[in-house]
């Protein structure tokens, strides 16, 4: 067996004949093509794994068109040499749905020494808009360092601390040369934008703003920086399969300060480009290494 090779713990795989992955659409003859992923960048939309791949891709190849790629109703993904962009929509149920397959196409192409990365948007917890976020592991509702989905209707608690070499390693990518900053910090990773991260905006809303100020106070002592919805579902799925993962975030807004952005359109579009910029260095300089 060769070192680093990517497995999995699920004995069931191996009898399985007819395995298949249902929403990104990969067919099994083309599963080998996957052999040579080294990195797996995943994050909300379409459009922003897109243009992570044409950057790579301009990088790496010259800026010749994607040839490799496919977009449905569900999902999107890019591939670009050793690095595979897949977007993965809001929320941990339709992340854990797009990662589950990942993690099978990566098995049966037998990649080795792969390392996954969610390349997204948050809240700041005190933390201005357009500094980069890496995080250092998540919390989730109930202040635990656990990611809770389920396992025939019981709750499967998994740890979500993030690879410490690879934060490490992302935080190190910056360069003098970047308009932002880069910080490392604990995430608040929620299963909603609104009630779940102490906003008073949504369509109801049961607490003061007496109560929202507590919380995100509560949040800060804890150590947390900035607030999403992946972060948990990422670290705690990786860690269960043994792939090393980080998450690197951009806020947009201060939720000490605000509920939404207020960032001007073409201000956010550069913002999102910020996380883009530092993963991408960090794989070129690992590729050329
Ligand atoms: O990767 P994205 O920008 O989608 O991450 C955050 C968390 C939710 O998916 C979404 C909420 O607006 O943005
Ligand atoms: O406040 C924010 C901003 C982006 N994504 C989130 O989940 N929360």
């Amino acid at each position: 067996m060769c070192a680093g090779r990517v497995q999995l713990p699920n004995p069931h795989l191996d009898d399985e004949d007819g395995d298949y992955l249902m929403h990104l659409e990969i067919p099994r003859e083309k599963w080998h093509l996957f052999n040579d992923i080294k990195f797996v960048c995943v994050g909300g939309t379409v459009g922003r794994m897109e243009e992570l791949a044409k950057q790579l891709n301009e990088s790496l190849r010259g800026g010749t068109d994607l040839e490799d790629s496919f977009v449905n109703q569900r999902y999107g993904w890019f591939k670009v040499g050793p690095v595979l962009c897949v977007s993965h929509g809001i929320g941990t149920p339709s992340l854990s749905v797009m990662l589950h397959e990942v993690f099978k196409l990566l098995y049966r192409a037998e990649c080795t020494d792969v390392r996954l990365i969610r390349i997204g948007t948050c809240g700041g917890v005190g933390v201005r808009h357009g500094t980069v976020v890496v995080s250092t592991g998540a919390i989730t509702p109930g202040f635990e360092p656990v990611y809770v989905t389920s396992s025939l209707g019981e709750p499967l608690r998994l740890p979500t601390d993030a690879d410490t070499d690879l934060r490490e390693e992302l935080v190190n990518s910056k360069s003098a040369d970047d308009y932002f900053d880069v910080i490392s910090g604990k995430t608040f990773c929620t299963e909603d934008f609104y009630q779940g991260q102490g906003r008073i905006d949504g369509s109801f809303c049961d607490y003061s703003k007496e109560d929202q100020r507590r919380f995100l106070q509560k949040l800060q002592e804890l150590g947390v920086v900035n607030i999403e919805m992946e972060s948990a579902g990422v670290l705690g799925m990786a860690g269960k399969v043994g792939i090393r993962a980080a998450v690197v975030c951009v806020v947009i807004v201060n939720r000490l300060e605000a509920e939404l952005p207020t960032a001007t359109p073409d201000e956010m579009r550069e913002f999102e480009d910020y996380p883009i910029k530092l993963v991408k260095r960090y794989i070129i300089n690992k590729l050329s290494n």
